[in-house]
This record gives structure tokens, C-alpha cells and sequence, in this order.
């Protein structure tokens, strides 16, 4: 359905399903696999003899690949590769007032990474994840997605990524697993990757006992338009990010009449579509601002021009770009926060799975700045603070 009113909140949430999704999480911690296999035949319809696929099954479902995909997985492989390398942030450190000090960037030992596997197949979100996990140097990464067979595509980049292991299961029921482990599934340090309301409801409730990036739910598109945007071209990127199921957000804000009758003719009756007439371009700034959507596309005669002026969205695409580029092939990442997360994140990057640890050291700090920390330490009361300071360097 079509609304010209935005909402307050997201249409769709992993809000509303928090307490079911608390009960599968329990099940899963008190019974195991056996919590796993249960709800894998009910929310998935089959019947799970190995949770984790084996070798042979991995080598084989790689050989079956189209060599046009494999090609193809191959050159966005490099794409990627480069963008995320260029994100990689070297040691670094300095020294003040007799103090050496410095930052080590240490990968995150275990990652587990969801690929969405219910409505549609993610290859491409393994890469957009494994990618900078390797890149980051994360030895151990293991996969969850909900297919009674690994997928090929999925097989193969499995095998480049040099994946531990995959796990056939989907859900709340899969973020639990990796979250606390299971008899077939490894305990991780960080759980990474997006999915619908469930996996990100799990998520947000195990994020008490393990690193989680963030949430990545339903898909959000909004687009600026002015009158020199390509309504067919605007239409297809929102049917584009329609897509990925009913539950997409997708809202055109447009200061052309003719723009908004031309695609509202061209939208179906179904999904989560919203079209805001404005009078002028920062009056559709302001709003996208506020909504602080996943997907950002400028469709506008200067879009680089507004660019300084968008505070919050998880990824940008300028002009005539098309946002299912991001979603393939461009460099960035399409794995990006939904529901206003884009407030205060972006989307994947190399960050996620790194850790800086910072160190000093000195011999012979200046005295000024040592009677400061010790001034400061007996005002809060913390007097052997103070004293194991002075005790080396007064
Ligand atoms: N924000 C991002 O970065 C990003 C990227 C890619 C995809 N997405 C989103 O990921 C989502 C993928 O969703 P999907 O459903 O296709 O796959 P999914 O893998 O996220 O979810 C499927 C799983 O949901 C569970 N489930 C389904 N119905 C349930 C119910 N009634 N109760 C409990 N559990 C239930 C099942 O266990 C199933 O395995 C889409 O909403 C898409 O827009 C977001
Ligand atoms: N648009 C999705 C992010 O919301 C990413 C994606 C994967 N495949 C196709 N699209
Ligand atoms: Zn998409």
C-alpha cells in the first residue's frame, strides 16, 4: 500500500517479537541442538540429520556453481577486497610529556556471520561480511543460513573465506546457538550480519553476553527526487529494495508533482511504500535526516552539493547510481544499520571485527603531569591510586 503520512517508528521492529524471541533463545541454552533441529522444522520445514554441513557436502555444492557466477563472485570478490584493505588502520602511537603511547590492532578471535537464507539466497552478504573479517585477520569464521542444502555460491565463497564451518540453520534459534553454542555449534566472540525481525530480535537480546554489530533488519530505502531524476529509474530502486520481502521500508520524498504521479502509477498495492510531496529540497533533507534510513539515494540535478548536509544514513548512492549497486558490487558494504541504528553507525567495515589495545609506557613521566593524576585520584577518593603512582615517580 501506498501512505503519504510517515510513520513514527519503523512499520515492521524487532520490538514486537522480543519476548518470543527471549523464549527460542532459552530453549536453545537449556537443550542444544536438539532446540535447534526442533525449531528448524518448524519455522523452516526440514529436518536437520547434520546442523553442520560436512566437508565432502561444501566441496561438492562449490562444484556445481555456474562458472558466470563464479566469475562473477570472483571480480566483486577483488572489488571489495580493495575497498575494505583501504580501511585498514595501521598501528599507531606517540608520546607526550614523558609518556610513550600506542594503539595494536587485534582481530576478534571468532566471528559468526548470518546470511539471510528465508525469503531469498545471500551469497553476496557473505562476502560483504567475510570479506573484512578476513581482511581484519579474524582466524575463525563460522556461517549461519537457514538452507537444508549449502547453497553453491554460498559453498564457494565459504571455501575462498577459508570458513570453519557452516551451520544449515536460520533464526533466532541460529543467534542463540552461535551466541552461547551448542553440541554442533561453536561459541563465537562476535556475531555479525543482517536478517528479518527474529534474527535481529535475537540479536539485540544476546548482545548481553557476546559483540554484535548491530542491527541490520528489514531493508530501508529512502530517495530525494527533484524533477530531473528518471522516474522509471527511481521506481526500479524502489521495487529494487522491495525485494527483499513485505517487510522493506521504502519512502520517496520528492519536490516534483510529475515525479510523485509517474511513480506512484508504477508502485504495486502491496509493501510498505510511503510518498512525501515537499516544497523544497532541505524540507526532504530534514525528513531523510530524521528517519535516518539504511539506504540513501540523492536522485537530484546536484546531488555532491547536499551531500555535506546528510548527518544520518547507513550508506549513500549520488545522481543516477543506482542503491542495488552498494547492495553488489560498488566497494561498501550493504550490510547497514536499519531502524534509526544510522543515528550513530554506519554500515560494515574492517572496525568490526578489529579490537585497538592501547599501551604506554615511561620511565620518567614529567612531574607535573604525574601530580595531576595524583591531585585528581585523592579528589575521587582513590588514594592508593594516587600512591601507586608516587610510589614510582615522585
Ligand atoms: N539491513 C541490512 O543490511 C540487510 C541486508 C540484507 C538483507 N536484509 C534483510 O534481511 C531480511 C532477510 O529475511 P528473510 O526472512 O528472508 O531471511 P532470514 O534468514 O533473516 O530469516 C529466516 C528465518 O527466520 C525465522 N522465522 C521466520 N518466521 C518466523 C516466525 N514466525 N517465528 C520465529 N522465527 C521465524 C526462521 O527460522 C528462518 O530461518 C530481509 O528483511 C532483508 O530486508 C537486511
Ligand atoms: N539491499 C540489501 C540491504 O538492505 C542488501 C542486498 C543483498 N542482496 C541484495 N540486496
Ligand atoms: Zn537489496
Amino acid at each position: 500500500m501506498i501512505e503519504y503520512i510517515l510513520p513514527k517508528d519503523r512499520p515492521i521492529s524487532f520490538i514486537s517479537v522480543l519476548d518470543k524471541v527471549r523464549d527460542i533463545i532459552a530453549k536453545v541454552k537449556e537443550e542444544g541442538d536438539k532446540a535447534i533441529i526442533d525449531y528448524t522444522a518448524k519455522f523452516d520445514n526440514y529436518l536437520l540429520s547434520d546442523i553442520k554441513a560436512n566437508q565432502d557436502e561444501i566441496k561438492s555444492q562449490a562444484s556445481l556453481l555456474d562458472d558466470n557466477v563464479r566469475n562473477a563472485i570472483d571480480i566483486i570478490y577483488d572489488q571489495l577486497t580493495d575497498f575494505h584493505k583501504s580501511m585498514m588502520p595501521p598501528n599507531s602511537g606517540g608520546g607526550k610529556n614523558g609518556i610513550e603511547f600506542g594503539v595494536v590492532w587485534k582481530p576478534i578471535e571468532k566471528v559468526g556471520i548470518y546470511v539471510p537464507g528465508g525469503i531469498k539466497t545471500y551469497p553476496s552478504t557473505l562476502l560483504m561480511a567475510g570479506i573484512p573479517a578476513k581482511i581484519a585477520g579474524v582466524k575463525e569464521i563460522y556461517v549461519a543460513t537457514p538452507k537444508e542444502k549449502v547453497d553453491p555460491a554460498i559453498a564457494y565463497i565459504s571455501i575462498r573465506l577459508n570458513i570453519r564451518g557452516i551451520y544449515k540453520i536460520g533464526g533466532a534459534q541460529a543467534i542463540a546457538a552461535l551466541a552461547y553454542g551448542t553440541e554442533s555449534v561453536k561459541k563465537v566472540d562476535k556475531i555479525v550480519g543482517p536478517g528479518n525481525i527474529y534474527v535481529q530480535a535475537a540479536k539485540y537480546l544476546v548482545s548481553e553476553n557476546v559483540g554484535i554489530d548491530g542491527i541490520e533488519g528489514p531493508t530501508e530505502l529512502v530517495v530525494i527526487a527533484d524533477d530531473s531524476a528518471n522516474p522509471e529509474n527511481v521506481a526500479l530502486d524502489l521495487l529494487a529494495q522491495g525485494e527483499h520481502g513485505k517487510t522493506s521500508f521504502l519512502v520517496l520524498i520528492s519536490t516534483s508533482e510529475f515525479l510523485v504521479n509517474r511513480i506512484k502509477s508504477m508502485l504495486p498495492n502491496e509493501g510498505n511504500f510511503y510518498i512525501i510531496k515537499v516544497n523544497n529540497i532541505d524540507e526532504a533533507i530534514q525528513i531523510a535526516n530524521d528517519i535516518a534510513p539504511e539506504h540513501l539515494s540523492i536522485a537530484t540535478s546536484s546531488p555532491l552539493q547536499l551531500l555535506s548536509k546528510i548527518s544520518n544514513a547507513g550508506a549513500i548512492t549520488l545522481g543516477n547510481t543506482p542503491p542495488a549497486l552498494i547492495d553488489y558490487c560498488a566497494g561498501p558494504d550493504h550490510i547497514l544499520p536499519t531502524n534509526g541504528w544510522a543515528r550513530f553507525k554506519g554500515g560494515i567495515t574492517v572496525f568490526d571485527f578489529l579490537k585497538p589495545l592501547s599501551y604506554v609506557i615511561s620511565e620518567k613521566p614529567e612531574k607535573n603531569l604525574i601530580k595531576a593524576a595524583m591531585i585528581l585520584a585523592n579528589y575521587e577518593g582513590f588514594n592508593f591510586h594516587s600512591k601507586s603512582i608516587g610510589a614510582r615517580y615522585e
